[in-house]
């Protein structure tokens, strides 16, 4: 479990993170959505007790994160991916990691196996691997101590479809077997197929925090109708919000029996009756963050401030 409670983070004049206050909870996959520079690893860092927190309060399993014994045993950070020593192999940097968080080399076998850096990649030094297999080991370095959360920085940059795939399937497993799950992305699409609780923040602010199911109904209903200017004259005076989307349909924000019958009134022959997909989502993880600057211009100041 991760808690964050009203939790801001200025560098001088300029407010990175804005009173941000929510939690990952355990059997879930937490999609921490913003563009660049909304303040993601700004509140990560926080979390990780890497940056202090100008107010605000962050736990892990209900403790601050500098009072955990062993940190690594609760939470796997995955913050940079080449922060990596580049001159160690990745068994190397594993088998050290494994001395400290006082786990046995077995441990670093089975990581090294399941992030496919087993035999010969495990033995090539850090410097020499692409930013995929970068990840890969940050992946199975943030695994190693068999913590009960995980938190993960944009995991799939760097990864190509098939990595990105496979890296879903090792965050879901994660989650569905108990733990806690938070990863950040400027990609819906990215954490859409795997999250199932969405946060997104811009400018520093959250402006979006509910299950993915809540946030794909709140873009309504997509309908479609062989007569469009008369379905939507007919929704409209129904008292329906109808936003018109680019391929002759509406989102409606109502029910498909209030829909179905007002159509049926007007006498439109339906063709498409169903949830607005998540385009939906992206249009409305768009407009949230269109009005939200990115790259630390507040309107009240410079990040060239600190
Ligand atoms: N040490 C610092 N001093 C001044 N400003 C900073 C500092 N660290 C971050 N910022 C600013 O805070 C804002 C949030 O940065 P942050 O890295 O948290 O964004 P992000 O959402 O992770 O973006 P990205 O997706 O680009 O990584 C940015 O405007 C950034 O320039």
């Amino acid at each position: 479990m991760i808690t964050v409670e009203h939790l801001t983070k200025r560098y001088g004049a300029f407010t990175a993170v804005s009173d941000v206050s929510f939690t990952c909870v355990p059997g879930t996959v937490t999609g921490f959505l913003g563009p660049n520079g909304a303040g993601k690893s700004t509140t990560m860092r926080m979390i990780s007790a890497l940056t202090p927190p100008t107010s605000g309060t962050t736990t892990v399993n209900g403790v601050a994160f500098r009072d955990l014994p062993n940190p690594g045993r609760h939470i796997g950070v995955l913050l940079d991916a080449s922060a990596q020593h580049a001159g160690r192999s990745g068994r190397e940097i594993l088998s050290l990691s494994a001395q400290l968080l006082g786990v046995g080399q077995k441990r670093v076998d089975a990581m090294l196996e399941l992030v496919g850096l087993a035999g010969a990649p495990e033995k090539r030094r850090v410097g020499n691997y692409s930013l995929g297999m970068r990840q890969r080991l940050g992946l199975a370095h943030a695994l190693l101590g068999d913590p009960s959360v995980l938190m993960l920085d944009e995991p799939a940059n760097g990864l190509d479809p098939e990595g990105i795939f496979w890296m879903r399937g090792v965050l879901r497993d994660f989650a569905d077997r108990g733990g806690t799950v938070m990863l950040s992305s400027h990609l819906l699409r990215e954490v859409e197929a795997v999250a199932d609780h969405l946060v997104v923040i811009g400018n520093g602010k959250i402006v979006a925090d509910g299950s993915k199911e809540d946030l794909l109904h709140a873009g309504g209903l997509y309908v479609r109708g062989l007569d469009p200017a008369t379905l939507e004259k007919a929704l409209t005076e129904a008292g329906l919000s109808v936003q018109p989307t680019r391929d002759g349909g509406f989102s409606v924000a109502s029910d498909a029996e209030t829909i179905g019958r007002t159509a049926l009134a007007a006498g439109v022959v339906l063709l498409e009756l169903r949830a607005a997909d998540s385009g939906g989502l992206e249009e409305m993880f768009l407009r949230l963050t269109s009005n939200h600057d990115t790259f630390g211009s507040n309107p009240d100041s410079s990040k060239d401030a600190a």
